[in-house]
């Protein structure tokens, strides 16, 4: 299969050492210094494109792709809360398409099934209360982490007593807070807790390099070259959509 990169930082370079380890061709790789790359035959050649930028630049970078008719897989983070509705509504009803996860690691997307599971669990026993933390290097720009935004979205449909995420401090029982630690070069670290009197539980993934995000990138690449519209994992693997 034939893939652009756009962006060809910390992920950039990972996503390549994946993508050619599977077989695949980089027929294209644009960084902040060559966008008009974007009008390339090479890029318009891509089966797909990886994106993998910030979250300034990442909707920009949507529309160029899907001007130049070329699919998309994004993991950049930090743009949704401003243009999702609008590039989902581009790709359930004009025809882009676009596969975009906050985590592409097949063990967050185990630990995603597992946190909406004991959220179901632990809606029946309100003697607990949960909290999150989650984290990242100091190079990070957006807080909190897109993967803590889903997983919290996850808590939030399965549990009733929990109806808002909120950043550090909950100020009322109905509020999820979510702390967010930026250490070192820490590649992402998420824990869910529940804490009732009597005990509490954790449950922690901790991503130990990036080599897990860039494979679950190319594999999302591959799924997408064959499939259209707004995809994510649960369009990768089902067993998530509950
Ligand atoms: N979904 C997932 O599984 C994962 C998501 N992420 C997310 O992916 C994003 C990138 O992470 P990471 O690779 O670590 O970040 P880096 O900062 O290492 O890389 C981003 C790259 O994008 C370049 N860039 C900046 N502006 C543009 C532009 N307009 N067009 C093309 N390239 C541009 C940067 O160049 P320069 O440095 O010159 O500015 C840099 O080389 C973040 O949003 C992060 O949260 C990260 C890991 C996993
Ligand atoms: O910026 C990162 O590094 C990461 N970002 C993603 C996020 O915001 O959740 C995924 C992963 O945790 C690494």
């Amino acid at each position: 299969m034939k893939i652009a990169l756009i962006g060809y930082g910390k992920m950039g370079r990972e996503i390549e050492k994946a993508a050619l380890s599977r077989g695949h061709e980089i027929v294209s790789i644009i960084d902040i210094n060559n966008q008009d790359d974007f009008e390339s035959e090479a890029f318009k050649s891509a089966d797909v494109a990886i994106e993998f930028t910030n979250p300034m630049v990442a909707y920009s970078n949507y529309m160029r792709a899907f001007k130049a008719g070329v699919k998309l897989v994004s993991g950049s983070t930090g743009w949704m809360a401003e243009h999702g509705d609008e590039v989902k509504e581009l790709c359930s009803k004009g025809g882009k398409t676009l596969f975009w996860s906050s985590n592409f690691s097949l063990g967050v997307a185990i630990f995603s099934a597992v946190n909406k599971y004991l959220a179901k669990i632990m809606n029946q026993f309100p003697a607990y209360d949960v909290t999150m933390s989650e984290t990242h290097h100091v190079h990070k720009l957006d807080a909190p982490s897109g993967t803590a935004i889903t997983l919290a979205e996850g808590i939030l449909e399965n549990m009733e007593r929990k109806n808002v995420w909120v950043k550090e401090e909950a100020h009322s029982a109905n509020e999820l807070p979510i702390h967010s630690i930026r250490e070192g070069e820490v590649f992402g670290i998420h824990t869910i807790r529940y804490d009732s009197e009597a005990d509490s539980i954790s449950i922690t993934h901790d991503a130990k390099n990036r080599g897990g995000f860039a494979l679950g990138a190319v594999l999302a690449a591959e799924y997408t070259a064959t499939h259209e519209g707004y995809l994510g994992m649960s369009n990768l693997f089902p067993f998530l959509k509950d």
